[in-house]
């Protein structure tokens, strides 16, 4: 008599509670799930530390794993299988059992200007003067510090569609506020995108990872592993490796005020990454500016090209301004 098929292998999908996590999960799984069709998925959702505390301004935590922590202890545990992160809410270094996968092809990495509703300004330089605009991000305070001094900057927290409702409220201090074009696009609100903001049209560089999606796994997981590659696509993969790997070296964590912009450029030597990065102390003052460009082809030469950045951008005055912004914060928890 033949042996009884074995149970059907069934792979939980952990992520948040958000619209967008949930999302983001469902373009994973639909992705999983069309190149081994043979396989059970299911989803397993929880609001994370970061969905709880929305009263806080986030570079006030004193964690960096306040979206992830909780979901890489269920699967350590074994109760799920595979995490799906917006890749620039994961640290960049993970627990020592954990590891990112390669990531599926990135969404658009830029930040956009959304104005409230009933506005007619069409771009960040025809805010006029004095205007608040709504972010949390030390990175968007401090470039829009730098390129646009006369506006102000007011702290706005919630996910996507609270900081909209905040900003088109009646009584919203706010002309303007700035989001992730990636979060908008996949909640299928493109129509409140004003501009798209990069170093051309307007001098911001995005956040680390940001448009990317992280798919962690545990380390000896070698079937997901596996499956994963599948999914991967090798130009975002290495983009966001040398973008992690530029961080990681700075070691700002995710309250560094560095952005970045890669893109893959042909020159007469073949195919290059190009990174733009930049590192602007909190009032906009001090400013750190590199671009370079390198051949990168594997995990070594992609993060080997995120130190060579770090390395010229403390070169061109970045450590001090991460070192005031590290002095400051001692002083503050001391004080407060
Ligand atoms: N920190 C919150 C967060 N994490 C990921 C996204 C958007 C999607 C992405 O960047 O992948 C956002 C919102 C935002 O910054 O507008």
């Amino acid at each position: 008599m033949a042996a009884p098929a074995p149970a059907q292998k069934t792979f939980t999908i952990g992520t948040r509670k958000s619209k967008l996590a949930l999302l983001q999960t469902d373009l994973v799984l639909a992705a999983l799930k069309s190149a081994f069709p043979q396989y059970e998925y299911q989803i397993f959702s929880k609001e994370t530390a970061g969905d709880l505390n929305t009263t806080i301004a986030l570079r006030d935590f004193t964690t960096k794993n306040l979206w992830t922590e909780e979901l890489e202890e269920l699967m350590i545990g074994g109760q799920v299988d595979l995490i799906v992160h917006s890749l620039k809410d994961v640290p960049t270094t993970l627990p020592s059992s954990c590891k990112l996968g390669p990531s599926m092809p990135r969404e658009d990495s830029r930040d956009v200007l959304v104005v409230k509703q009933g506005l007619s300004y069409k771009s960040l330089s025809e805010i006029p003067a004095g205007s608040v605009v709504g972010t949390s991000s030390i990175r968007r305070t401090a470039q829009l510090a730098r390129k646009y001094p006369h506006l102000k900057v007011q702290d706005v927290r919630g996910n996507i569609g609270t900081r909209l409702s905040k900003l088109d409220a009646e009584d919203s201090p706010y002309t303007c506020i700035i989001l992730a074009a990636a979060g908008l696009l996949r909640l299928d609100l493109a129509d409140r995108i004003t501009q798209y903001l990069d170093s051309k049209s307007s001098g911001m560089l995005y956040a680390v990872g940001q448009g990317a999606l992280g798919i962690e796994i545990r380390k000896e997981d070698t079937v997901l592993q596996e499956m994963l590659n599948t999914i991967g696509d090798q130009d975002t993969t290495l983009s966001v490796l040398a973008e992690r790997s530029l961080l990681r070296t700075l070691e700002g964590g995710c309250s560094a005020p560095l952005g970045v912009e890669t893109e893959w450029v042909q020159s007469s030597e073949g195919k290059k990454l190009r990174m733009r990065s930049v590192v602007v102390s909190v009032d906009g003052k001090e400013c750190a500016q590199v671009e370079l460009d390198a051949a990168v082809d594997s995990v070594e030469t992609a993060e080997a090209f995120g130190v060579t950045v770090a390395d010229a951008l403390v070169a061109d005055g970045a450590g001090a301004i991460l070192e005031a912004i590290q002095q400051n914060k001692a002083k503050e928890s001391t004080t407060a």
